[in-house]
């Protein structure tokens, strides 16, 4: 029987040929700068890692096929992405963007916006007949993000790469599918040109590295993306493409049980009657949307308390869950957006988008789901959010309604 070109993702996540001349077990690490060749006129695959490292090629293939890509490349950060990705935008060229992208997302166009590089238009890419009406021929590029870190809003991409397209097909639809990874949606499929990811999170997994990777299935942008890399020297270090390798086998696994435990968070979230954002709950506005456009609900949610003080004392009091920012990892965060990951969206524009202060998200991990639900109630209780009643049963002191 010949073997099978493709298998399923779990498979692909850890079945992969190294080419390696003794059969490594696992890819082997080219750590070194540069390449020797035969002779002056004969210079061999690679001569230098700032253009070509075989670690980085391997990583990059076997990248690849997860994301149903043609091509993909492992850069230094998810940030370093969106730069390459600005860098093929002409001075003047304008831009729609979600109003809700990770606040990294936005500094970095805004910072372009200000300095008169692009012109960028926010909307809220929920109101997918607004951004439609504002996709016009001098549309370049389309920036969406789904669900949004941390609003939990859910963007329909189908609809909006298909009109974009329609309008102009050299537009350049953008998507930063961080939040999903490749386990639960396959952007590409959707009609997006660039998908790229902050490799940082979920894809490596461990924080133990800064890393993004782009992916496309067009070899004019494979080119242009290519050229701005080797050009700024972003791409991915050796060792961070090994390490970054060595967490990519366990993907499928770690996003499993995160969503298992994330799943029984937010009920137990919402049963105590917080207003919890996970796409995963039945009375999230979009989860038709979201569910008909990818294979699961990921592990970040979201919820407000009604108090920014209490919401303080609230990530205060965990233990097990870390107070700190990012995301993906095999262990449990707890963070508060508008101090943290998005301090550097101005309190004007966070009113203006209608950010709640009080704002919590959680990041979950591979741990226990009973001990998670534990070390958040200690943390409820201890905060006076909530208080127990008579029949031992918890209810929520300020009494907000489990509603979005
Ligand atoms: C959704 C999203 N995209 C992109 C980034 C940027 O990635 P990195 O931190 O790897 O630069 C982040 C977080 O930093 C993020 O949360
Ligand atoms: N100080 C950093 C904040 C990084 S936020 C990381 C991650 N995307 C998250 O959402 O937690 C910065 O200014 O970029």
């Amino acid at each position: 029987m010949a073997p099978k070109k493709s298998y399923s993702l779990e498979t692909e996540l850890v079945f992969s040929k190294s080419g390696d001349q003794y059969n490594a077990s696992v890819p082997p690490l080219y750590q070194s700068a540069t390449f020797k060749q035969d002779s002056l006129s004969n210079m061999g695959e690679y001569d230098y890692t700032r253009s070509g490292n075989p670690t980085r090629t391997h990583l990059q293939n076997h990248l690849a096929k997860i994301m149903k890509a043609k091509t993909t490349f492992a850069v230094s950060s998810g940030m370093g992405c969106l730069d390459v990705i600005t860098r093929l935008l002409k001075p003047g060229d304008e831009v729609i963007a979600g109003d809700d992208l990770y606040g990294g997302t936005n500094r970095l166009l805004t910072y372009l916006h200000k300095k008169g590089d692009i012109i960028a238009k926010h909307y809220d890419t929920t109101n997918t007949e607004l951004i439609k009406s504002k996709i016009n021929s001098k549309t370049r590029m389309i920036f969406l993000e789904s669900p949004t870190n941390p609003l939990i809003k859910v963007v329909d991409v189908k609809s909006i790469a298909h009109h974009a397209h329609q309008i102009n097909p050299d537009v350049i639809v953008v998507f930063d599918n961080t939040m999903m990874s490749p386990v639960l949606m396959t952007p590409l499929d959707l009609g997006v040109d660039i998908q790229y990811e902050s490799a940082t999170k979920y894809l490596n997994g461990h924080h133990d590295i800064m890393a993004g990777v782009l992916a496309t299935r067009s070899d004019k942008l494979a080119e242009q993306l290519y050229y701005v890399i080797n050009s700024t020297g972003c791409g991915l270090s050796p060792f961070d493409c090994w390490l970054l390798s060595r967490g990519l086998r366990t993907l499928a696994i770690r996003v499993e049980r995160q969503q298992q435990n994330c799943i029984k968070i937010a009920e137990f979230l919402k049963n105590v009657g917080f207003k919890v954002r996970y796409p995963g709950l039945k009375d999230h506005p979009q989860y038709e949307l979201h569910s008909s456009m990818c294979r699961g609900y990921g592990a970040v949610l979201s919820f407000e308390t009604g108090s920014v003080k209490l919401s303080e004392r609230i990530v205060e009091n965990t233990d097990i869950f870390g107070i700190a920012v990012s995301f993906g990892c095999v262990n449990s965060l707890i963070s508060m957006p508008c101090k943290m990951s998005h301090a550097s969206i101005d309190a004007k524009t966070r009113k203006e988008r209608d950010f709640p202060e009080d704002l919590i998200r959680l990041c979950i991990g591979i741990e226990n789901a009973d001990d998670l639900i534990d070390d958040l109630t200690k943390a409820l209780l201890r905060s006076g959010a909530v208080r127990v009643n008579e029949r031992d049963e918890l209810f929520n002191v300020i009494g907000l309604q489990p509603k979005l």
